[in-house]
This record gives C-alpha cells, sequence and structure tokens, in this order.
C-alpha cells in the first residue's frame, strides 16, 4: 500500500523501467554512492554511461567494479566552471548523442569556503556547476531526444531544500554550513522547473525532474561533528538507506517508463512529492536562472 511504501525506508514499488540500449548517460558524482549505484543500475539497462567526477582514483576502481558493464570515467571538477566548460567540451567533441543527464554530484557541511573562482562552496559545487554543465550539454540532450522518447535532465536535491532560503550565491554574515548546503538543493529546484518549463514552450524533446533520495548512508555525513559522527555510524545502518535504495529514485526519474514526457517533477518514494512553496516562485526561478548565467558566464537563451 502507499502508507507502507511511506514508512519503510527505501522500500518502493518496483516502477517499470525501460530498456535503454545504445543509449547514453552521464552521472555526475558517480564514482561513489549514489551516483555509483545510478551509474551502475543505468548501465544494467543497457546504457553506456559516463561517470564524471574528481577522483581519478575513485573513478577507475568504480570501472573496475563493473568491468562487464559499458562504462568509463572522465574527469571533471565541478566547483571549477573552467574544469566543467572543458568536460562538455570533451564529450561534445566525441560526436556522441546524450540522452541522460544526472546532476548527482554534491558535498555538504563544510566550513565556509569559496572555491578557485570565488563561490559559496556548497552553491558552486551542487548547483552552479551543474547549471553549466546542463546548459552546455542542452543542445546534445535537445538533438538526442525524439518525442516518445525524451532525453531527460535528473537534478539531485534533497528534503533540506524545504528550509533553503536562496541568497542568489552570496553569504549571508551569518554563514551556516547546513544553510548554505539547502540553498544549494533549493536552487537545484527551482533550476530544474524553469528549465523544465522553457523546454516544454520551446516543444523540446528534453525532460527535466529533481529528485530526493530520503536519508541515505554515504560518506556525505563525513562532515558532521564527531558525536554526531559516532553515534550515526550504528543509527546510519537501521534508520537510513543504503546507497543503492536512495539511487532507485534517480533511475526511476531517468529510466522510469510511466515518465515518459513528464517533467517538472519532484520526486520521493517513487512518487511526484510537492517542493517548497518558495521552489514553484516563477519571478524567483527567472531571477535565479538570470543571475546564474551572469555568474557562468552564458548568455542567456
Ligand atoms: N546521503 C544522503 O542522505 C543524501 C540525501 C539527500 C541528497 N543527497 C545528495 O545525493 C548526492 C550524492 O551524494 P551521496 O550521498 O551519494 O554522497 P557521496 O559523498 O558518496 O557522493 C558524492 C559524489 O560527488 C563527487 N564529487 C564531490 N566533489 C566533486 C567535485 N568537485 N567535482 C565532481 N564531483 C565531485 C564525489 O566524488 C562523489 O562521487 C549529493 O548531491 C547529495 O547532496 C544525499
Amino acid at each position: 500500500s502507499k502508507a507502507a511504501t511511506q514508512q519503510a525506508p527505501g522500500r518502493f514499488r518496483k516502477p517499470k523501467l525501460a530498456q535503454q540500449n545504445g543509449r547514453f548517460a552521464i552521472v555526475t558524482g558517480g564514482t561513489r554512492g549514489m551516483g555509483f549505484e545510478t551509474a551502475k543500475h543505468l548501465a544494467r539497462l543497457g546504457m553506456h554511461v559516463v561517470i564524471a567526477g574528481n577522483e581519478r582514483e575513485e573513478g577507475a576502481a568504480a570501472i573496475w567494479r563493473i568491468q562487464e558493464e559499458d562504462f568509463e570515467f572522465a574527469y571533471v571538477d565541478l566547483t571549477c566552471l573552467k574544469s566543467v566548460r572543458q568536460f562538455a567540451q570533451t564529450f561534445q567533441n566525441r560526436g556522441l548523442p546524450l540522452h541522460v543527464l544526472v546532476n548527482n554530484a554534491g558535498t555538504m557541511m563544510l566550513p565556509e569556503r569559496r572555491t578557485e573562482d570565488g563561490f559559496e562552496f556548497h552553491f558552486a559545487l551542487n548547483y552552479l556547476g551543474h547549471f553549466l554543465l546542463t546548459n552546455l550539454l542542452l543542445d546534445t540532450l535537445k538533438r538526442s531526444g525524439r518525442q516518445g522518447r525524451c532525453s531527460r535532465v535528473v537534478n539531485m536535491s534533497s528534503a533540506t531544500h524545504y528550509a533553503g532560503v536562496v541568497l542568489l550565491g552570496d553569504c549571508p554574515n551569518s554563514y551556516t554550513s547546513l544553510g548554505a548546503y539547502a540553498q544549494s538543493k533549493l536552487a537545484l529546484v527551482l533550476f530544474t522547473y524553469y528549465l523544465q518549463e522553457q523546454l516544454a514552450a520551446g516543444g523540446f524533446p528534453v525532460t527535466a525532474s529533481a529528485v530526493d533520495p530520503g536519508m541515505v548512508n554515504t560518506p556525505l555525513y563525513d562532515n558532521l561533528w564527531s558525536i554526531a559522527q559516532a553515534l550515526k555510524k550504528p543509527v546510519a545502518k537501521i534508520l537510513f538507506r543504503t546507497p543503492a535504495q536512495g539511487a532507485s529514485i534517480s533511475v526511476y526519474a531517468a529510466a522510469a517508463s510511466e515518465l515518459e514526457g513528464v517533467g517538472g517533477c519532484y520526486l520521493y518514494n517513487g512518487h511526484r512529492k510537492q517542493s517548497s512553496d518558495t521552489s514553484y516562485d516563477s519571478e524567483l526561478q527567472a531571477e535565479l536562472w538570470k543571475k546564474s548565467c551572469e555568474l557562468v558566464g552564458l548568455q542567456e537563451a
């Protein structure tokens, strides 16, 4: 029943997933955690998967773990706009199609810090790098999709977005790491809805949705202070989902037959869910889009 699905962490009804033979995916942060599980599952559905990340050794290890699949690693540091541009250019030079882009890489709970480009770290990695990457790959996604078989953009958000306030990247005087994380995850939802609206208005065969995996036991929590961490270890085993369970929502968004042509969703536990009120603010969506274009140096479409 629906109630049971919602109560039991990680227990989903099994959606019908479309076979993906001959299709191409990029999963950012695919070297470990949920990104790795997402990439693995998509490869099992027949996709050629590029796992993109900034840790070469972890990338090599990930490839080694799934030798039999159609799998490759490519370097990108999402905190660095130049690196994002290089990654996109290298991919495009190969002339491959792109049917699924999973913007999964992320970090949480860092002390106040800026990237080399001068942006707040969570905002840059979780959101802005993905904003640029998606825009650079958008033409390829458009060309690769068709009506009845759209390309899909999947943005990894989080329940923390409900507490998010978008300050358009600026750090308030009172920095908190959770506030910074929440802002980045809200920005991803605002971005998702605005992108979907534009794609639909233009009649392009691409859809965009955001997903929320629940609480998942991954190294993401390594930055929590130590007592919480000590507690987390035994507690996490019981309460948190496994990376594979968490990843199932990304796989669902990327491949479920019932979501063909359907975008603008916030997906949680295998269902559509309301995201925060702020995330539906169309003026804020437009403002964030415009500001983001300025920050990454993109001409507004
Ligand atoms: N774990 C949870 O409970 C939870 C809940 C909600 C949302 N999320 C989100 O899920 C996503 C995946 O996280 P996870 O829990 O699997 O954690 P994780 O730490 O295992 O995975 C993060 C991935 O991002 C990659 N990454 C980090 N910095 C990067 C950079 N500069 N450039 C490119 N790649 C980089 C890492 O290499 C890794 O592959 C994140 O966006 C996270 O915010 C996680």
